[in-house]
């Protein structure tokens, strides 16, 4: 066999490593990607200033299509000497004294600024930016990436915000803002000084639903090896990338490194062919239908993929079938069922009871007491769950509340009312309470019995 331990150890990395750094290849929305394209050029080669929104929901490819264009802008010489980019993370930067040291360091200023002391942040800004520019020639184009942009608007008085638009509206020097949110009303958010000094360029990326055909082939190009020319020039595009981002945006920078990635000749087709008899049989076109019914996004059948593919090791080197049915059963159960299965036996008698009282009260609420009882009178004909004290019990029913299980009729009446008589609703149906109750490993024979029995 050429599927030696080696192999199928660098297939692993490798995939995983595409499926979670290729950031470059996008598909789709060609006409928003020369949008964005085109402004970051003319501000790179003609000095133009710019602002722009690009909105869409989460996972619809926004970050995946900025650095595209900027894959594509970077194999231009005159991008490159003319260019900087400034990365700002609204969960990272969370006020606009974080945001500023972090553009400090990404445009290599610090030494510059060491020392100085800035009267506002628009000084200091200014600062900055005339920095770029060295002697009469002309002024270095900075591109401000702005992911989670709707997070920089709770900023204190939008300061960044306002200072970077203001500069990108006047002529003070080539900048390019390009602000990336998932909410479609992010307009609304800004302050007027700062909504008047936006350009009012926006676009919106909607992920179109991918055909089934599609998707499949979407399902086999991602599990399937490149040629060697291909993948290095895949591995290229990703490190050049990376490169060009400046160093506080290093940390992903060189996991590539120190990795051969040529691939045995014969092991590439061995495993193309393998995949390609994988998405033919039946057993795996259902599972792939199944997926694409419950989430037709990329992202989301990356991280099925990703999962996929973390299986294989020497002893399992291919992706069944099975192993794609398995994990795609996963996506189909029932997460409550699986929460109940986990719970103790002492605990699922108390659903148990719960469900008697609901059924012969037709859904009445019930507090603790009502069940203790209903539970109590199981317990004294019981051999397993006789003599289990009432603390315990009360504790166990508190668990299935912090669980949410069972869930209090009103957060008003906690405090008032002593704990045992709180009244409580069921958050489960009945169904899953019986599929719990046959699923539940060596679960005593006299509580499956009881969880039948419509008497007590
Ligand atoms: N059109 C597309 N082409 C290629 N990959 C895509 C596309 N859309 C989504 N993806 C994939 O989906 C995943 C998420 O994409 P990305 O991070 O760009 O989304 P996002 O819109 O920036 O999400 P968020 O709002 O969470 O930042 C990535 O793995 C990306 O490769």
């Amino acid at each position: 066999m050429h599927d030696s331990v080696q192999e199928i150890a660098k297939t692993r990395r490798f995939l995983k490593e595409r499926l979670q750094r290729d950031y470059t290849t996008v598909r789709g929305y060609e006409s928003e990607r020369n949008n964005v394209r085109q402004l970051l050029q003319r501000t790179a080669e003609m000095g133009e200033s710019n602002s722009l929104l690009l909105i869409g929901p989460r996972g619809a490819g926004k970050t995946t299509l900025i650095n595209a264009v900027l894959t594509d802008l970077l194999e231009n010489k005159s991008f490159v000497d003319n260019t900087l980019i400034v990365h700002l993370d609204g969960n990272l930067h969370t006020d606009d004294r974080i945001a500023l040291k972090s553009i400090t360091v990404q445009m290599r200023l610090e030494n510059a600024a060491d020392g100085k002391v800035f009267g506002s942040f628009a000084e200091n800004l200014a600062f900055l930016l005339q920095c770029l520019k060295a002697g009469d020639k002309k002024s270095k184009s900075v591109v401000f990436v702005l992911e989670e942009f709707d997070l920089f608007c709770t900023h204190h008085n939008q300061t960044l915000l306002y200072n970077l638009f203001d500069v990108s509206q006047s002529a003070q020097a080539p900048i390019c803002v390009l602000g990336v949110t998932c909410r479609l009303d992010v307009i609304e958010l800004l302050e007027k000084r700062v909504k008047s000094r936006f350009s009012h360029r926006q676009v919106f990326l909607f992920p179109s639903a991918n055909k089934f055909e599609d998707y499949v082939s979407l399902f086999q190009h991602l599990v399937s090896l490149p040629s060697n020319k291909e993948l290095q020039a895949a591995v290229d595009r990703i490190d050049s990338l990376q490169m060009f981002k400046s160093d506080a945006f290093t940390f992903q920078r060189n996991h590539f490194d120190g990795i051969e990635y040529s691939f045995d000749k014969k092991h590439v087709e061995n495993w193309n062919k393998q995949i390609g008899k994988l998405v033919k049989a039946p057993a795996a076109q259902k599972t792939l239908q199944m997926l694409y019914d419950f989430d037709v996004s990329e992202a989301f059948l990356k991280t099925f993929i990703f999962r996929l593919v973390a299986q294989l090791k020497a002893d399992a080197p291919h992706i069944t079938v099975e192993q794609l049915a398995t994990l795609g059963a996963q996506y189909e159960c029932d997460d409550k069922v699986e929460l109940l299965c986990g719970l103790s036996v002492l605990e699922l008698c108390l659903l148990i009871a719960i469900k008697h009282h609901s059924s012969i009260y037709d859904r009445d609420p019930f507090n603790f007491e009502i069940i203790f009882g209903r539970f109590s009178k199981f317990a004294k004909v019981s051999t397993t769950m006789q003599g289990v004290e009432r603390a315990i019990v009360l504790k166990a029913f508190e668990h299935l509340r912090i669980v949410e299980l069972i869930m209090p009729l009103s957060s008003s009446g906690m405090g008032k009312v002593q704990k045992e008589f709180e009244m409580h609703k069921m958050a489960l149906t009945y169904g899953q309470i019986q599929q719990a109750v046959q699923r539940y490993q060596a679960l005593p024979t006299e509580v499956a019995q009881w969880a039948q029995s419509s008497l007590i």
